[in-house]
């Protein structure tokens, strides 16, 4: 399994944990355990295509660690899908949700396919089988599958309903971020993004930055860019520029949002047809100067070779994995505040689980409690890596690591399994 899981994203998060592993001494034969996933899928999925062909794909699903709690984590559908990614994205899940004190380990899955290629026929057939493949790992009690890239709320739907259709009952509790109709949350949608405005907010408060006289870029438009741009921009932040995959758009005045999200989202006019702003390519986007840069679209992204071009003052990681350990070493130098992925992304899965907890009581709460229970919790987890950081000399990432990886740690120490 090793050979397959040496994939750039898994070296990174493996190079991030050792890192973390050494400062706080942790037990060597633990460290060995969580250097690898508890355990990995592979499945094959035919798919009848609607030209009466069948197509075999190919899709995961991994748990890295339960010792906390069931596993949670989104589903990936990219043609970069590996097991390597998927194994890192999973670690990363599991210090996440440790680091913000939810009762998850970690886990994630993908599809190696573009889902743009697929018709909505094609996609459900494929979605379906896949959850059949992946049914003996997931469960509300077991493992709890989310939207991330190309996927989302109708993705999640198919998904309860195939495993609703193997045990015999309706489980919504079996996925999130799906639709309200069948047990989706307030405030799930736009959670990831709202997080990110949140310790962006947090942490221009702790530099005494002032939002009014802040500009924001952000690479990637989807779930997480989208409405990190939307929120920004109502928490009084002026957002220069946006991003998909083709490119960008550019204003040094600022960027209409909602007519931009009007057009993109709600019409479907390209990026480079809404001509509010230059076009760019996503490294300029990475190189403009800014005060608050949220890449929200791949892994690493910000490398040795083009962080010591970054102008901003913020580095919010909506991302998982945008940065490397080596671009770290860089923004470090140049005085860049980075708020990292396993904290400034974890809005999605604390409303994830607010979600969950709503289906385990069959009772819905009022978006103001959602959107105030995740303020408390996310700034509170920004708050104590703050303190820690600063206490002990260290990056904001290292001190998330930590803090989250102590958890784990725990858990593993009372349940008698360590050292
Ligand atoms: N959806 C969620 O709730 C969460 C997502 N994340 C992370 O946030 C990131 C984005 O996820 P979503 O917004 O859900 O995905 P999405 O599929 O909704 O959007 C992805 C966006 O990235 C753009 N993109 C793709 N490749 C790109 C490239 N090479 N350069 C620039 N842009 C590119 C796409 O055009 C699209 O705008 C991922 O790293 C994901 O793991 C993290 C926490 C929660
Ligand atoms: O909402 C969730 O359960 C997980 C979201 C996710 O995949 C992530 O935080 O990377």
């Amino acid at each position: 399994m090793q050979n397959e899981l040496d994939t750039p994203a898994f070296r990174l998060a493996v190079a991030q944990f050792d890192e973390a592993a050494k400062r706080m001494n942790l037990d060597r034969n633990l460290h060995q355990r969580l250097k690898l996933p508890q355990r990995s899928l592979m499945v094959s999925i035919p798919v009848r295509m609607d030209d009466g062909r069948v197509e075999v794909f190919t899709g995961y699903r991994v748990h890295h660690d339960m010792s906390r709690g069931p596993c949670k984590g989104g589903i990936r559908y990219h043609l970069g899908v590996t097991l390597g990614e998927v194994a890192a994205l999973a670690m990363w899940m599991t210090w996440k949700c440790a680091l913000a004190g939810l009762p998850y380990g970690g886990a994630k899955g993908g599809v190696k396919v573009n889902p743009k290629s697929l018709s909505r026929d094609e996609l459900q057939r494929m979605t379906r089988r896949y959850t059949a493949e992946i049914f003996p790992l997931i469960g509300p009690d077991r493992d709890v599958p989310a939207p991330d890239v190309g996927t989302d709320s109708q993705v999640m739907a198919w998904i309860m309903d195939t495993y609703s259709q193997q045990v015999g009952y309706a489980s919504p509790g079996v996925v999130t971020g799906k639709p309200l109709s069948i047990g989706g949350s307030l405030g799930r949608e736009d959670a990831t993004g709202r997080g990110v405005v949140d310790v962006t907010l947090a942490a221009m408060k702790h530099l005494e930055l002032d939002p009014s006289q802040a500009t924001v870029a952000i690479q990637g438009f989807g779930n997480v860019g989208s409405h990190t741009a939307r929120i920004m921009q109502e928490a009084g932040l002026k957002v220069v520029a946006v991003s998909d995959v083709n490119g960008g758009l550019y204003n040094p005045k600022g960027l209409d949002i909602p007519d931009i999200l009007k057009r993109y989202r709600e019409e479907g006019t390209p990026l480079g047809k809404i001509r509010s702003g230059d076009w760019i390519t996503n490294e300029d986007l990475l190189q403009l100067p800014c005060t608050v840069l949220v890449p929200a679209a791949l892994s690493e992204q910000i490398t040795g070779k083009n962080a010591d071009k970054l102008r901003c003052r913020i580095l919010a990681e909506g991302a998982n994995g945008p940065t490397t350990m080596e671009a770290d070493a860089i923004l470090a130098e140049k005085g860049i505040f980075v708020i990292p992925d396993i904290l400034a992304n974890s809005g999605g899965v604390i409303v994830s689980y607010f979600e969950w907890v709503q289906d385990a009581q069959r009772f819905g709460w009022k978006s103001k409690d959602i959107q105030e229970r995740l303020h408390d919790i996310i700034t509170a987890a920004f708050a104590r890596t703050l303190a820690f950081a600063t206490e002990h000399r260290t990056s904001m990432r290292m001190a998330a690591l930590m803090g989250g990886i102590e958890k784990v740690a725990q858990a593993h120490l009372h349940r008698g399994l360590y050292p």
